[in-house]
């Protein structure tokens, strides 16, 4: 237990709530994308449907447009018998069915005017398409609307055919292609700046000091939040020293980033850099989890601050408990993280008093740890496809016990 309470301890849910709303402030703007970048996104404005699908009536089978009425069963007759007109290819105007003809359809076709009913080929006699002027037989009987697709019948023009907020799948980006839309009104990704902190990190390819260590956060935050469908507009390795990080600070807010993220520097040390510049714009507290128990949230310049601990599991496993979670609510992507129940591999401990998400790899029914619980075992997260929830307990959970995890990929 701590002698100085340093910072007041919060709940998981309190900061994700907490999170979520520094978030709410977002305005989202909006740009226009061609349908091939419109996947993820999310809709900007409601799209009315300028016209009706199916647009006309059309075939659903090669066959046959007939008027239902023609193939009365006769007295003693199986089959009605047509006349064959002329065939309608797909993609071409039909001329009016009269009475007592059958006009060769392909699927698609707009079915000729006075034809009700499509017969497939294969039901009819002497199969195939004869020519025109020919007798056809097909079973008596037909019912009225068999095989036709009516105009209308999956969406009415002037219908909303899709709702703002809603995140573009292939389905919703193949509806708004099947109504003539070439291009679509989305929600401007929100555009980040990324703050990893500490003289002891050096960037990835740079020269390394004994007593230092490369930058894993800006590269995994940097990941994060390009799958999360946030923009990055630039990372920046700080060291501990408060003024030059105001000022830097200073000068990318003029950028006009939506988000602030940063990595370390949080804790109870002797040089957190980002606790001392931003302790007055905000709040530093622990969150009853492990890893990610430090952490800080402010605004600064107008933007909200996200302040993660340094820890590389820490940053990661806080990135998905919180932030993410918090832009799907406010931003509305990405797709939330599918939250799944498994069964323990193995005995696990929990911890008194805290939410642990431990690293799992998941076999779709049973996850086993990948590494121990340590903040530090990057290694190990990165064989891992789950981030397992173990709830508060002092209890060990035993091997075949049910758990929650959310599945990483
Ligand atoms: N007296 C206390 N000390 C610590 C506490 C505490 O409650 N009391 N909490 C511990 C926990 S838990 C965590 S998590 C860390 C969080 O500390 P900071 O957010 O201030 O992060 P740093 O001290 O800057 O770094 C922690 C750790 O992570 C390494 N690190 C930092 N940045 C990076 C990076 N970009 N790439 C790779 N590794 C990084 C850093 O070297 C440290 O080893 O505080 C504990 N201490
Ligand atoms: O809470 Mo810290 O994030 O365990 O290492």
């Amino acid at each position: 237990m701590s002698r100085h309470a340093q910072h007041p301890v919060r709940s998981v849910d309190e900061h994700r709530r907490a999170v979520t709303e520094a978030l709410r402030g977002i305005r989202p703007r909006g740009e226009t994308v061609p349908l091939r970048e419109a996947l993820g996104r999310v809709l900007a404005e409601d799209l009315v449907a300028p016209l009706s699908l199916q647009p006309f009536d059309n075939s659903q089978m090669d066959g046959f447009a007939v008027r239902a009425a023609d193939t009365r069963r006769a007295p003693g007759e199986e089959d009605a018998r047509l006349v064959v007109v002329a065939p309608v290819p797909a993609g071409h105007v039909p001329g009016p069915l009269a009475t007592g003809e059958a006009a060769p359809v392909m699927t698609g076709a707009p079915l000729p005017p006075g034809a009700d009913a499509v017969v497939p080929v294969e039901e009819t006699l002497p199969g195939g398409f004869p020519t025109p002027g020919s007798v056809l037989r097909v079973p008596a009987d037909q019912p009225a609307g068999r095989f036709v697709r009516r105009a209308g019948e999956d969406l009415a023009e002037g219908a909303t055919a899709l709702s703002a907020g809603q995140r573009l799948t292939p389905a919703r980006i193949g509806l708004a292609a099947a109504l003539g839309c070439a291009a679509l009104r989305v929600r401007a990704r929100p555009r980040a700046v990324v703050y990893t902190t500490g003289d002891e990190v050096v960037a990835p390819g740079a020269a390394r000091g004994p007593a230092q260590i490369f930058d894993a956060n800006a590269a995994i935050l940097g990941a994060q939040l390009t799958e999360a469908g946030v923009e990055v507009l630039a990372a920046h390795l700080v060291p501990d020293d408060p003024e030059a990080f105001a000022a830097r600070l200073a000068a990318d807010a003029a950028q006009g980033p939506d988000l602030f993220v940063s990595s370390g520097g949080v804790s109870e040390g002797a040089y957190e850099v980002v606790r001392q510049v931003l302790g007055p714009h905000g709040e530093f507290v622990h969150v009853a989890m492990q890893p990610g128990g430090p952490q800080g949230l402010a605004h600064r310049h107008g933007v909200p601050f996200v302040c993660l601990p340094g820890n590389p599991v820490s940053t990661l496993v806080s990135f998905e408990m919180f932030l993410r979670p918090a832009l799907t609510e406010t931003v509305g992507a990405p797709v939330p993280r599918p939250l799944r129940t498994a069964r323990l591999a193995e005995a696990v401990r929990p911890l008194p008093g805290r939410t642990q998400v431990r690293r799992g790899v998941w076999d779709g029914a049973e996850v086993r740890m990948a590494g121990g619980p340590g903040s530090h075992l990057l290694a190990a997260a990165a064989r891992a496809n789950a981030l397992v929830l173990l709830p508060p307990g002092d209890a060990e959970l035993p091997a075949g016990a049910p758990v929650e995890l959310l599945a990483l990929d």
